[in-house]
This record gives structure tokens, C-alpha cells and sequence, in this order.
């Protein structure tokens, strides 16, 4: 049995309950200073100031990390990327660089259709290989549980061939990975202009499937003007809740469709993206405990207008901050730079943003009794930073603080 002990971190800062923290209490951290973590069997046995923790527990049982000048937070929870995938998009980049939006590349048969022919002439083991690395990448910025999505597939051997692997990661690699079917991404070549059939088939052909073989937890749909309408997205997720999975869904981030509406009528466990949401639909996700995702990263790469994340924690949402790590809109699955964007253009404090990326992320994928803070019971999901204090998470701009992370008990990252 592995026993752990940090001791003398110069401050241990963590959100903390079992579920989503919504509106004023996004900023209330615990933080304590000289603070140790007792670790069982990959489990938090105590956690409180070194003195206490030192004369309650033998250390001469444990491995001891010694922690001054440096502190400690919960493992970052990534709850939306698209990290398995075939080939690359760069011309895309350069496209929307000299003015072409998202959309007009979609529409000119470019964009995600680019990644699902990739993603289709790829192996199995392609597609493991590369997802390991982007793990491995995720894993070094402190990330120590990510949701992935299928999408690429848009077909029903491809898009469980993207289940699949998503499945081998999450038993091979120690970052523990959520797997959301999300064919509802966009409507293949072969079904171009009968979106509906599309979903009708999704419906018949592939989610009876995902679901029995408990192929992905979450179903998605990419819910946008000239992608997946309101009425398609309602059908194929009331029918994946019908057999048992739980819901997210892509909402109001080009156009202001009603997706956050949508997605508290039906009971998400998040809406995301929501750079045009309405105050209506800001006020459904607060109500029906919807956590609202935000993806910064998106919003800059795309260079958009940020989601409106002040008015959303000021009017009771539980916000969530997640990379959207996908190969079009926003290549980068920067922990750093998503803290930046939060704190300096979406006006939220670093103890927020703190809250966003762990416990709240956690409770986006209904996993806030588990993980996403530092707390008795809860796995030992733990990042070392190499600064004194969590403020440095912005302090020390767009730069990875993070020096060890521990993942169930065990240091996997030095
Ligand atoms: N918006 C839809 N899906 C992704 C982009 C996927 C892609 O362009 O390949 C997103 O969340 O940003
Ligand atoms: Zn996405």
C-alpha cells in the first residue's frame, strides 16, 4: 500500500463540498498555510496544518514530499476537448488569420469534415498512439482527468473505432479519461442536406449501441445555426437520456440558438461554450444546476467575444473552465493560458477560475464526490506548483507552474 505525506506546502488551496459551487461561493477557497496531505491507498486520509497532521500521524510510515515554498491545488478537471483525432488543420489557422470566420470554412466543406476523412483513413492505433501524446501533454499542465469526444467518425464504425480508443486510453494511461459521443458533431458528406435523416440514423443505428456497450457516458450535439438545430439536438439527447446516458451539449457559441434553454430543459449536466447565451438562458442554467463550460482558449483563438462569465457567477450559474482541445477552432490544451483569459478579459478571480477548473469541472462530469478538490475521502488527485502561493496560476502569466502531479496517491509527474 502506497502512504504518502506532503508536508510544509507554504499554502494548500482548494474549493471544496461534493458537488458544483455556483454563484459567490466560486470564490470561497480554503486555504491553508504550512499545510500537509496524508495519502492512503490513493485516497486523502488528512489534509490540515503540518503541526497538526505531524502530531496525529507517524511520518516514519509514510514517503514524505517536502513542500516548502511551494503549494498545493486539486488536479485540473479538462471537461470538454476533442483530443482524438486524425491529421491537422493548420491552413484553417492561416484562413481565419486573413478573415475567413469558422462557419465560412465549414460551409465550404472544410472544418471538421477536414478531421473526420483524417480521422476515418486512420488505424485504431493511429489514433491511440497520437491520443497518448496529447494525454501526456494535457498530463504535464496538471490535468489529471479530461473528457473526450468522438465526432470525427460521423459514421458508425469510425465513431465507435473513437469510443474504443478513448476506452484503451482511460485503461492505459494514468490521466483518467470521460468518454462523450458526440456524432451529432456536424452532418457527414453522405447526408448533406438531410440533417434530420442523419439524426434519425444516429438514433436507430449507433446510440442504441454506445449505450448498451457503455461506450461513452455523456451524449453531445453540436448545437448550431446550419449544424444540429434545436429540434435534432432535442431528439437525439431526450433519446440518449431515455437509454441511460447523461447529457452536454455545444450551446449558443456562434449563434444565439436557445441551446442553454435546451440544455437546462433537459437536464445536462452541462451547457458549453456560451459566448452568445441569453440572460434567459444564463438565468435556465442557474436554476436547473446546469454547469455552465466555458472555453476561453476558443473564444481567443477564434477571436471572439468571451463568454459572459462575470454576469453568469453574479447571477448564480456554477461555471466551469475547459480547454475545447480540438484540432479547427483551438489546438492548445494550455491550463495556463486559459487561466489568463479567465482572470484578465472574463473578469474572474483567480480563486474562481481555481474552482472552474477543478471541482466545478469534476461536477461536469458528475464526478465532484470523487475528485476536484483536496478533501478526506476524495481521491488523491494533487498538483505541486513551483510557487508559494495558487495566485501564481496568473501571476506567473501563461507559464506552466505546475512541478509534480500526483495522481491517485502516486507522483506521476516530476
Ligand atoms: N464547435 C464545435 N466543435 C469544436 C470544434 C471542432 C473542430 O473544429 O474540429 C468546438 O467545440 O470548438
Ligand atoms: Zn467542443
Amino acid at each position: 500500500m502506497t502512504k504518502l505525506m506532503l508536508v510544509h506546502a507554504a499554502e494548500i488551496a482548494t474549493p471544496t463540498g461534493k458537488e458544483a459551487v455556483s454563484g459567490s461561493a466560486m470564490n470561497q477557497l480554503q486555504v491553508i498555510h504550512d499545510g500537509a496531505v496524508v495519502i492512503e491507498a490513493g485516497i486523502i486520509q488528512a489534509v490540515g496544518p503540518t503541526e497538526t497532521i505531524l502530531k496525529n500521524y507517524d511520518s516514519s510510515q509514510y514517503s514524505v514530499i517536502d513542500a516548502t515554498n511551494q503549494s498545493i491545488v486539486p488536479g485540473f478537471v479538462d471537461s470538454h476537448t476533442h483530443f482524438v483525432f486524425g491529421g491537422y488543420r493548420p491552413d484553417e489557422f492561416l484562413m481565419r488569420l486573413s478573415g475567413k470566420s469558422y462557419m465560412e470554412i465549414m460551409e465550404a466543406g472544410g472544418g471538421i469534415e477536414n478531421t473526420v476523412q483524417a480521422t476515418r483513413s486512420s488505424s485504431f492505433d493511429e489514433l491511440y498512439q497520437s491520443g497518448f501524446e496529447r494525454l501526456d501533454e494535457m498530463l504535464a499542465f496538471g490535468v489529471t482527468t479530461v473528457e473526450g469526444k468522438s465526432g470525427y467518425g460521423l459514421d458508425h464504425d469510425n465513431e465507435i473505432k473513437q469510443l474504443g480508443v478513448m476506452q484503451k486510453l482511460n485503461a492505459s494511461h494514468p490521466v483518467d479519461v470521460v468518454s462523450t459521443f458526440l456524432g451529432a458533431h456536424a452532418v457527414p458528406r453522405e447526408f448533406a442536406g438531410r440533417n434530420s435523416d442523419y439524426i434519425d440514423f444516429l438514433i436507430s443505428d449507433v446510440l442504441p449501441e454506445v449505450a448498451s456497450q457503455k461506450l461513452a457516458d455523456y451524449c453531445d450535439a453540436f448545437c448550431e445555426k446550419g449544424v444540429i438545430s434545436i429540434d435534432d439536438s432535442r431528439r437525439l439527447l431526450a433519446k440518449a437520456k431515455a437509454l441511460g446516458m447523461r447529457l452536454k451539449l455545444h450551446a449558443d457559441e456562434i449563434e444565439q440558438l436557445g441551446g442553454a434553454e435546451l440544455a437546462a430543459e433537459l437536464g445536462a449536466a452541462s451547457a458549453d461554450h456560451l459566448l452568445e447565451a441569453s440572460d434567459t438562458g444564463i438565468g435556465r442554467l442557474a436554476e436547473a444546476d446546469v454547469v455552465a463550460t466555458l472555453l476561453p482558449a476558443t473564444a481567443f483563438c477564434l477571436n471572439k467575444p468571451y463568454a459572459p462569465a462575470r454576469k453568469m457567477i453574479d447571477q448564480g450559474c456554477a461555471v466551469a473552465l475547459a480547454s475545447d482541445l480540438n484540432p479547427g477552432s483551438c489546438f492548445t490544451g494550455s491550463v495556463p493560458l486559459i487561466f489568463s483569459l479567465a482572470c484578465i478579459y472574463m473578469k474572474m478571480s483567480v480563486a474562481e477560475a481555481l474552482t472552474a477548473f477543478t471541482l466545478n469541472g469534476a461536477a461536469a462530469l458528475n464526478r465532484a464526490d470523487r475528485i476536484g478538490s483536496i478533501e478526506v475521502g476524495k481521491e488523491a488527485d494533487l498538483l505541486l506548483l513551483k510557487y508559494p502561493s495558487y495566485s501564481y496560476l496568473v501571476y506567473k502569466t501563461a507559464v506552466n507552474c505546475v512541478d509534480r502531479v500526483i495522481k491517485k496517491g502516486k507522483v506521476i509527474k516530476n
